[in-house]
């Protein structure tokens, strides 16, 4: 009797690893795709975007890629890690600032820090001392002793980040850091992600704001109804356009607020 063919496992990635790959991730909600077969390679050292318009699948797939969501196929690999297969080591290199952050909010922002350096195995005093710096960094030394239920949107975003860079993970996937963030703080974060690169660190971010992505990522994924449209280096992607322009052709959409004329006075 002829064998059985083995079952289509995506492949791993060949070769040095990127930081993280993508390969084949599927999702459905009811029925209704919402991640159609994303497959990505993020280059270790990379600051990548992954920009979309609403719904696109930026959420689902960041999930899937951090061992939150579960697919219903495909996989993702980080550094070479499988996070399906071996979720313990693949989440030891990843920081991860999910959507719509639930923190612990009774506690401080220097305890939260703390605690989350202590759950990824650092001693205590290293613990201590990176708190201590990550809120120095992130402007937030005046509200060390705040609790977090009591910090801005925008605060609370920046303490999350600093919660997940406390272990120094290879890998930040962080979904919409920016969102709530006044620009002072953006540009505080930019330069905290970017010397985080420098250092050979890789960040995938994904954000609705084109601009920003044109001049902090050095790669970009344009995801729209659950599949890749363009990947690649941002010079590649924005073909000589501006990224915003290039996003607008690449997704198209309804442009001028046809059937609203009863809005006119
Ligand atoms: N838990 C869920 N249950 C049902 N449908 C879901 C769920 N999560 C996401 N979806 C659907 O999947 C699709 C993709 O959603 P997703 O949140 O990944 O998009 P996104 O690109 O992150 O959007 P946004 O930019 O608005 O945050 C949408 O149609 C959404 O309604």
């Amino acid at each position: 009797m002829a064998g059985r063919l083995p079952s289509a496992a995506p492949a791993p990635p060949a070769g040095a690893p990127p930081a993280l790959a993508l390969r084949g991730l599927v999702k459905a909600f009811d029925g209704k795709l919402a991640v159609d077969g994303v497959s990505l390679d993020v280059p270790v050292g990379s600051f990548y975007g992954l920009v979309g318009p609403n719904g696109a699948g930026k959420t689902t797939t960041l999930s899937m890629a951090t061992g939150l969501l579960r697919p219903d196929a495909g996989t993702a690999y980080v550094l070479g890690t499988d996070v399906w297969k071996d979720p313990i080591t693949a989440k030891r290199l990843m920081g991860v600032l999910p959507d719509g952050v639930r923190l612990f909010d009774r506690l401080s922002g220097e305890q939260l820090i703390l605690y989350s350096g202590l759950l990824h195995g650092l001693d205590r005093p290293t613990a201590s001392a990176r708190a201590r710096d990550l809120l120095a960094a992130f402007g937030l030394a005046d509200a060390a002793s705040t609790l977090v239920v009591d910090y801005s949107a925008g605060m609370t975003k920046k303490v999350a980040l600093a919660a997940a860079l406390v272990d120094a993970p290879r890998l930040l996937v962080l979904d919409e850091p920016f969102e709530s963030v006044d620009p002072i703080s953006a540009a505080n974060i930019r330069s905290i992600l970017t010397d985080f690169t420098a250092g050979g660190g890789t960040v995938i971010v994904s954000s609705h704001v084109m601009d920003l992505v044109q001049r902090m990522c050095d790669h970009v994924a344009v995801v729209a109804a659950g599949r890749i449209l363009a990947a690649g280096t941002v010079d590649q992607v924005r073909a000589g356009e501006s990224l915003e322009e290039r996003f607008v052709q690449l997704v198209g959409g309804p442009g001028k607020s046809e059937g609203l004329t009863w809005l006119h006075t």
